[in-house]
């Protein structure tokens, strides 16, 4: 639904994206992750139409977004930064305009934008002039206009980052809906238990290069290496060590009634380490994952990125 090709910008001699390749099957959340400066504003901006990109190419529910500019934006929802509201206009008035733009009659406009302003706790901020909006009903506002047309592809350039939590939290929950009604979405967060939450797939973008793509899960093994395990234990360990464990399965830790283990394959491995655990009559009370964070994985794949280039000059 959203693919790019070697998407690349250069603004003068300054290489913004620098061949940027994503592809975004319908009904599923892509986002991605970058320091600033990375080029994610850019991509989603070559994305939507907005900028004409330097080389490379991208289609957007089948629309190339240099041939069929018009196509792409009648397609794609789009939340930037900058959000363009006319601080003289009211909510209603404003998202009729766009309702209009979009080819919705007035009515139908204010049917949606009704439901959308409910939706995101503004309804009663409906006859407020949009300049009297804090940062947050402003942000919340681009949202219902990106969502007004009920569109099927969905660019959100950190959707929440001006949101109080509960706020942030109906956007999250909105995300989940448009996900499971087939929406294609790409969200730009720095977010890191957002992006936890919402991804399918993780694209860390640095310097304006795809340095890291994967599901979460898959990212954190390859990142954070082979998952860990602890075994709580019901009693004191007495001073034993554990020998002869399974193999692929190494100690990573120990307390007084706790034991960590690296595993390399965990289908194949847990049920013998759990075998091997009560050979020796240790009474294990929960066995369980040791949690890992995407923030985890995220900050490994920047420092290994700056260690590489610091390396190479
Ligand atoms: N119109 C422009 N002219 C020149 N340089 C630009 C322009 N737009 C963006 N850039 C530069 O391109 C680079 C990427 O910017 P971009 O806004 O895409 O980053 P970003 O990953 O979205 O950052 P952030 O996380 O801070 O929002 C930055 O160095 C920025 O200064």
């Amino acid at each position: 639904m959203i693919l790019a090709e070697d998407l690349t910008k250069h603004f003068d001699d300054f290489v913004a994206v620098n061949g940027i390749s994503l592809d975004v099957p319908t009904g599923r959340v892509m986002v991605v992750l970058g320091p600033n400066g990375a080029g994610k504003t850019t991509t989603v901006r070559m994305l939507t139409s907005i900028l004409t990109p330097t080389r490379g190419r991208a289609l957007v529910a089948g629309f190339d977004v240099v041939r069929q500019a018009h196509e792409v934006r009648r397609v794609v929802g789009v939340l930037t930064e900058h959000h363009g509201l006319y601080g003289r206009m009211n909510a209603h008035e404003y998202l009729e305009f766009y309702g209009n733009l979009y080819g919705l009659s007035s009515r139908e406009a204010r049917r949606r934008s009704d439901a959308l302003l409910e939706q995101f706790g503004l309804a009663s901020a409906g006859k407020k002039r949009l300049g009297e909006y804090s940062k947050g009903m402003r942000q919340k506002l681009a949202l219902v206009r990106a969502l007004l047309h009920e569109p099927p592809v969905l660019l959100l350039d950190e959707p929440t980052s001006a949101m109080d939590p509960e706020s942030a939290r109906m956007v999250r929950d909105a995300i989940h809906t448009l996900r499971s009604s087939e929406r294609t979405i790409l969200l730009c967060t720095h977010n890191l238990l957002e992006a936890e939450e919402l991804a399918d797939q993780v694209a860390i973008i640095r310097a304006g290069r795809i340095i890291r793509t994967g599901t979460p899960e898959n990212l954190k093994r390859e990142l954070l290496g082979a998952p860990e395990f602890e075994a709580r234990l019901g009693s004191s360990l007495n001073g034993w060590t554990p020998d002869g464990l399974p193999e692929g399965v190494h100690l990573t830790g120990q307390g007084e009634n706790w034991l960590r283990f690296g595993v390399e394959a965990p289908d194949a491995a847990n049920p013998r380490l759990l075998r091997r655990l009560l050979e020796e009559r240790l009474a294990v009370v929960a066995f369980s994952e040791v949690p890992r964070s995407l923030e985890q994985a995220y900050l490994e794949a920047v420092a290994q990125e700056n260690r590489q280039e610091a390396a190479r000059v």
